[in-house]
Parts: C-alpha cells; sequence; structure tokens
C-alpha cells in the first residue's frame, strides 16, 4: 500500500472530485463522516468532547465533526485557534454549519487564558497535512497543556505539530495521541522512530479517493499489507520436492556466539528451504545437530576459513553471511572468499556488515540485489550517522543506489529499501527486542532467497512474517518472556496467514 506526501494527496484529491464529479465540501463530509463512526465506538458518550480547530481543511473536518457527534447527543464544545486571518473555504461552511448548542471558544496570541474543562476528550483538528513551518508560539502553548490533560487524546489526520512527510525539529512540540485517524493512507512520519512519544496509534480511514495517478512527485514509500504480500507468496506446488525449494548455506557463529547461527539455521528450515547446510565450527555444529538434525555441516575445523572456497563450489541457491561470525582478520577472510567466488546475491548480517564497513574495497565486490540486514548501530558503520530518521532514510538509500543492495534497517516498523523505494513493516512489537531474533530474521530471508524469491520481495516477506510470529506469540507469551527461538515455533502459524487466503 502506498504513503503519499501532502502534494500528492492534494493531487489524489483533485483527480478523485473529477472523476467522481463531488465537490472538496462533499469529500470534507465524507471524511467528517467516516471519522465520526470511528469516534463513537471509542469516545464514551458521557464525557464531554472538545474539538481543537485552527484555520485550514484539517479545521474544516474539526467542525464537521462537531456537528457530527452534536447529532449523536454529545457535549461538544470547540476551541477555536485563530492564527490566521481566514478560514479555508470548506473550513468557512462548516463553521457556518454548527449548531448553536456547539459553544466555539475562540483563542488567538492575545487571549490564551480560557478554562478546560476538567473532564474532557480532545479531538486535534488544528493542522493536518497543510502544516509546513512552526506552530505559533500560543498554539503550542495550548498543545503543551492539553498533553498534560487526562483525557483520550484522538489526531485527525496527522497530530498537530507534527509534518507529515518532513523531519521534526527533536524539541518541536506535538500532540500526544492516543489515537490518530489518518485519511486515505498513513503518513511518513508515523513510522519514524522521533515520533514515537507523539503517537501511540493511527488508524486509516478510507475515504474513497481514487487510487493510481500520475503524480508529478515519484511515489516512493509504501507499507507492507497482507494484501501485497499475497501477490508475493508462492504456494508449493503438488509435484514439488526438496530440490524446488532450493539450497541455503549459512555461515556464522563462531567461538562465543555458536548460538546466532543455530536460531539462523532453526528459522531457515521453518522457512521452507528444502535444504540446509551450515558452515560453523565444531561446537557449533554439535549443539545444531543436536537441536536440528534436518540441516547439514560443511566444515570441522575451528577455522572457518580453511575450506570455505571448496565448501563455495557447491551451487548453493542463497548463502546468508555473518550471524556470530566474529569480528577478527578471519572473519575479512571469510567475507572476501564468499565475494569472490559467489556472483549471486547473498544476505549480509551483523559481523559482514562491521566487515565490510571498514573496508570498501570489500564493499565494492557485494554482488547485485545482495540483501544487508543492519540494526541501527550497524547502519551507522554503513552510512554514518544521522539526524532524523528522513535523513538516515536519505543516506539508505543512496547506499542502496551506490552499492546496488536492499537494505533492511531494522528497528519498530522495520524500513526495507531498495534504491529510492521504501517498503515499511508494520508488523512485530517489542517482545523482538531480545538477543538473537535479527539472526532468525537473516535465517528467514536467506531461506526465501533459496526458494527463488527475489532478493527485494525476499526481504518484504521475511520481515513482515518475522513480526508477525512476535504479535502471534502475544496470545501466549508476554513481551518480556519471549525469546528468539520462540520465533521459529510461530513460523507455522505465520506461513497459515498466506496459506489460507490462497485456498
Ligand atoms: N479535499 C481535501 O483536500 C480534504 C482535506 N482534508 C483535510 O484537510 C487537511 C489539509 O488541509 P490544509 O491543506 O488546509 O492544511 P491544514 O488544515 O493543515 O492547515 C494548514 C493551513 O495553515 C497554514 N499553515 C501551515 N503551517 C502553519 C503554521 N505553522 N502557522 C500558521 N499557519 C500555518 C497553511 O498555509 C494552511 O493554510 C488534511 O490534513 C485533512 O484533515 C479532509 O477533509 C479530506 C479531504
Ligand atoms: N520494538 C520493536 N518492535 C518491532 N520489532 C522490533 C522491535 N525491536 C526489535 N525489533 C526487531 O527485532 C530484530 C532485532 O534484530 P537485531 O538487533 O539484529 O538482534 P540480534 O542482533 O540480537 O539478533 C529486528 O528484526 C527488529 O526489527
Ligand atoms: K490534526
Amino acid at each position: 500500500m502506498k504513503i503519499y506526501n501532502p502534494q500528492q494527496l492534494s493531487e489524489l484529491d483533485k483527480l478523485t472530485m473529477s472523476i467522481k464529479g463531488i465537490s472538496s465540501l462533499n469529500l470534507m463530509e465524507t471524511a467528517a463522516e467516516k471519522a465520526t463512526t470511528e469516534l463513537l465506538s471509542i469516545l464514551p458518550s458521557s464525557t464531554p468532547v472538545v474539538v481543537l480547530c485552527g484555520m485550514g481543511n484539517n479545521a474544516g473536518d474539526g467542525f464537521a465533526i462537531a456537528r457530527l457527534l452534536n447529532q449523536q447527543h454529545y457535549q461538544v464544545e470547540v476551541f477555536w485557534l485563530k492564527f490566521a486571518d481566514q478560514l479555508s473555504a470548506d473550513a468557512q461552511a462548516n463553521y457556518h454549519r454548527l449548531p448553536a448548542e456547539v459553544k466555539v471558544t475562540e483563542i488567538d496570541e492575545t487571549q490564551t487564558n480560557f478554562e478546560l474543562s476538567k473532564q474532557s476528550n480532545y479531538i486535534d483538528c488544528i493542522f493536518g497535512v497543510g502544516l509546513n513551518r512552526p506552530m505559533p508560539k500560543f498554539v503550542q502553548a495550548i498543545i503543551e497543556d492539553i498533553n498534560q490533560k487526562k483525557g483520550l487524546k484522538i489526531a485527525i489526520d496527522v497530530p498537530s505539530g507534527m509534518y507529515a512527510h518532513q523531519a521534526n525539529k527533536p524539541n518541536d512540540i506535538r500532540f500526544k495521541t492516543d489515537l490518530c485517524l489518518s485519511f486515505h493512507a498513513p503518513k511518513l512520519s508515523f513510522f519514524c522512530s522521533e515520533n514515537a512519544a507523539f503517537l501511540n496509534d493511527f488508524k486509516v480511514i478510507d475515504i474513497g479517493l481514487v487510487e493510481d495517478h500520475n503524480f508529478s512527485t515519484p511515489l516512493t514509500c509504501h507499507y507492507i499489507t497482507q494484501n501485497d504480500l499475497l501477490k508475493i507468496y508462492k504456494p508449493r506446488q503438488q509435484f514439488s520436492h526438496k530440490g524446488s525449494f532450493g539450497h541455503a548455506l549459512l555461515i556464522g557463529g563462531n567461538t562465543g556466539m555458536h548460538g546466532s547461527v543455530i536460531l539462523s539455521a532453526e528459522t531457515a528450515l521453518r522457512s521452507g528451504v528444502g535444504k540446509l547446510s551450515v558452515h560453523s565450527n565444531a561446537i557449533t555444529n554439535q549443539v545444531l545437530l543436536t537441536r536440528q538434525p534436518e540441516a547439514m555441516t560443511t566444515n570441522i575445523d575451528e577455522d572457518l576459513s580453511l575450506n570455505l572456497a571448496e565448501v563455495l563450489l557447491k551451487d548453493f541457491d542463497a548463502i546468508g553471511l555473518g550471524m556470530g561470525l566474529g569480528r577478527t582478520a578471519e572473519a575479512s577472510e571469510i567475507v572476501s572468499t564468499v565475494f569472490k567466488n559467489i556472483q549471486k546475491p547473498v544476505l549480509l548480517d551483523a559481523d559482514a556488515l562491521y566487515v565490510i564497513s571498514k573496508n570498501e574495497a570489500l564493499r565494492r565486490q557485494i554482488s547485485p540485489k545482495s540483501i544487508l540486514t543492519p540494526h541501527k548501530g550497524e547502519l551507522k558503520g554503513l552510512i554514518g550517522d544521522w539526524q532524523t530518521s528522513y535523513e538516515m532514510l536519505d543516506k539508505v538509500k543512496a547506499f542502496s543506489h551506490k552499492y546496488n543492495v536492499i537494505v533492511v534497517v531494522k528497528e519498530a516498523f522495520t524500513k526495507v529499501v531498495c534504491g529510492d523505494q521504501v517498503f515499511i513493516n508494520t508488523t512485530g512489537n517489542p517482545a523482538l527486542a531480545t538477543a538473537g531474533s535479527g539472526d532468525c530474521l537473516a535465517g528467514m530471508i536467506t531461506a526465501l532467497m533459496a526458494q527463488s524469491y527475489e532478493s527485494l520481495n525476499a526481504a518484504i516477506l521475511g520481515v513482515y512474517l518475522h513480526g508477525i510470529t512476535a504479535d502471534l506469540a502475544l496470545s501466549q507469551e508476554s513481551q518480556e518472556s519471549f525469546l528468539a527461538s520462540d520465533i521459529s515455533k510461530f513460523l507455522g502459524r505465520a506461513f497459515k496467514y498466506f496459506e489460507c487466503e490462497q485456498n
């Protein structure tokens, strides 16, 4: 599903109006009606509602919502923050449609002495996607005040003070939102870690905008939905055999980090790979074979680099490299040997990322369409530091272009970046913030690559399924008790999401 910038949204609005022959006021009424339907299920009718309105079309939504809630017998009051001389035309039309029972308190910078009733819920319609500069001081003060209040705080379209599609400054005031009802699509800023304290949850409200359109600026952001993945997912054919699902090789699990590659192996096997080999050392092999006898091992020595070139002569369908590899000279040699001998895309995780972060010549040898799976610490080694998520994404895009690789930026709302295109994952939860869960993801994506998923599709499907395992687990595990080794236990049910839809 697509994520649009404000300009693209406005182009979509205009196209919808012309194709459907409706006015912008009609569209606003639809938006307000749909939002109100949601609000009725969230807001108790016994608690007064304060609707905060500004001067643009977001305020128009607010005036309309105030009217519609009043019709449903809510006690509604409007706080009208007058930061401009004139309301937008549609906001003005909705202002005039307010019934007399809805009290309107006008506030401007000269008049900030107003009473907020003690117990209210709040609907924020001060700024939507139109915010393009710092908010006036008196608006900031009011938002700061309301942020301290106890009631439910619902934002319409975008929390006021948050730019929809550009970075905020760290100290910018933003409406502290329990739930944002966002029209047509979520906004890119919802997925930026610096906004996490201001947005607890969002819900997309379909207001019937038309879909495809040739925008004046290219569309580059998407968020990953199950529907998108159903187009990618390859169900197994009746006459398939283990050779149909590829042979993957995982390289890692050196002394002290034996478990990492074992976790990768378990999830790779549970992600449908036909055959799996693991290139590790003797201790890892022993534990691996006790836990997962389906895996094969390729090395009996302590040193992983000795016979690697020979092992690589076998035509593996995918290689996952780096989980617990260590940061020694041997690790560099291993990465170099893989790059010299393998022309296919490989998956690079953990210590392999460290190795290439220190060696530009090696970075230049990465096969095209390889997948890199850094967490933010590893990412800094690759692209340097950044101030905001937007800057980070720009740098990742440049890196992806330069080396022709796919970068999976692992965090809450993991971003899969392929050139200018960014795919945002919304599955998963903080249960995954536990040692080894990244190793599991590496195993899963390698297994999908081995099954002939194109690199980008393997990365997208992998992060989605990885997150689903943690979401499913919460029915019987707590976020604290969830372990990386639980990921493979829930993979069966995660894949069922797709199997069920196919049947
Ligand atoms: N047909 C449409 O265009 C629809 C628009 N809708 C609503 O309209 C909103 C967008 O409306 P607008 O484009 O009017 O934007 P806003 O309602 O966010 O208002 C921004 C207005 O304030 C000005 N402004 C921006 N930053 C400011 C600042 N820091 N200080 C003072 N003034 C500032 C802008 O120039 C603009 O006039 C959406 O977020 C959504 O809520 C919905 O009604 C759905 C349909
Ligand atoms: N709060 C969170 N919400 C969703 N996913 C998370 C969260 N925290 C971590 N994750 C996911 O868990 C994984 C952690 O990977 P990583 O840091 O490499 O772990 P490790 O190195 O221990 O294997 C990533 O896929 C990341 O996206
Ligand atoms: K808003």
